[in-house]
């Protein structure tokens, strides 16, 4: 028998006075600890009954001392709380993997393009001010770190504020709430971004933010299938895609691509839009179809995916984009505004956004 065991078996002879049970049963003998020839135990008492336990603890010291090989017995009285004790055994870590929402957001949608320069940040600036002027509180998160363009599209400068070096406060104009990585870097200065810093990027932006409430937040991806799509999908719930491309066929292989990435990642595809669809000229109005027409259409059937609308290639939405108040903004009425404003309606319609 151990030495330990020993002592047990002794202490098991005393009886607690309070519940009448031997000391070991009773669950008082704690932290026993056997080093040596030395014994060490404490006997966790309520502070009130320490006249009538200093007898237990001296006989308990006695009862140690009889065992063969020990030499020195330390038992003391501790106060017993009435909290658990602590536990001791490792918990599990909240799993790291799994999408998270941001608070205050309530649904994240991803805007995409297979293709660079189709107008997937012109869609995105033009879709939050629509929805916002349809009364949605929007977010609109530019995570085109390799051009980005939301500020200069929604007329904002200056660098977001940090007042406490943690949360970053993001601006605001058109009734959008937006932040973009290019206001952390100097415009016009190239951003050389290696895979894990475009990640913590992202997750930074997410999530320290304060984005405060909002029925939705705009996420303008950049070009591709790259890190940014794959740590957005994985790291936040993102509630929808919506793929943005030209009609002609090039854009529309890369476009099939997005949307394949989507599909793998189990991010619903909310549908696509066509931009560039038709020529309208702004002086004549004449309709001419520069890049052909209808290509996202019948892609989108062949997909299965909805086609949420078409928007012209008009002059007027690139001076509107460039000036820092979107067509939607800027001319309201006009046929242009129009087909944005009618994918917004929508969008809230079908519960999107
Ligand atoms: N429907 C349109 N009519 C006229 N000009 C447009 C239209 N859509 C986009 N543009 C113009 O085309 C250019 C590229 O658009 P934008 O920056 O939105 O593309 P993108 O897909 O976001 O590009 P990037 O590759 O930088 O992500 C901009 O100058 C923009 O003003």
């Amino acid at each position: 028998m151990s030495i330990r065991d020993a002592v047990l078996a002794n202490l098991k002879k005393i009886t607690d006075p309070i519940s009448g049970q031997d000391i070991v049963s009773a669950g008082i003998v704690r932290a026993l600890n056997v080093e040596g020839d030395t014994v060490r135990f404490v006997l966790e008492i309520d502070p009130k009954q320490a006249d009538k336990m200093e007898p237990v603890r001296a006989t308990a010291e006695k009862a140690a001392q009889m065992v063969d090989g020990v030499a020195n017995v330390s038992a003391m009285l501790t106060a017993h709380s009435d909290k658990a004790p602590p536990d001791l055994n490792p918990k599990p870590k909240p799993s790291q993997t799994g999408p998270q929402a941001v608070p205050g957001v309530d649904r994240i949608i991803a805007v995409a393009s297979g293709k660079g320069g189709v107008g997937k940040s012109t869609v995105s600036a033009n879709l939050a001010c629509a929805l916002a002027a349809e009364g949605r509180r929007v977010g609109l998160l530019d995570a085109d770190v390799y051009g980005p363009s939301q500020p200069r599209m929604l007329g904002v400068s200056g660098r977001p504020a940090s007042p406490d070096g943690k949360t970053i406060l993001p601006l605001r104009n058109h009734g959008v709430t937006m932040m973009s990585m290019g206001l952390m870097t100097n415009e016009g200065q190239a951003v050389v971004w290696r895979g894990p810093m475009l990640m913590g990027a992202l997750q930074q932006m997410m999530s320290q933010v304060q984005w405060g409430a909002l029925d939705v937040l705009i996420v303008d991806l950049p070009p591709g299938t790259g890190d940014v799509q794959l740590t957005l999908s994985q790291k936040f719930m993102v509630d929808g895609a919506i793929v943005v491309s030209t009609p002609q066929d090039v854009a529309l292989i890369d476009a099939r691509k997005g949307i394949d990435m989507f599909n793998q990642l189990k991010t619903p595809i909310i549908g696509m839009i066509e931009n560039m669809s038709t020529h309208i000229c702004s002086n004549c109005g004449h309709e001419e179809h520069v890049f052909g027409h209808g290509g996202v259409a019948s892609e989108a059937e062949t997909l299965g995916v909805p086609l949420l609308g078409e928007i012209p290639l008009h002059l007027d939405i690139r001076v509107a984009a460039d000036g820092g108040a979107p067509i939607v903004v800027s001319k309201p009425e006009s046929p242009q505004a129009e087909a944005f404003r009618k994918i917004a309606k929508d969008m809230i319609a079908n519960g999107n956004a």
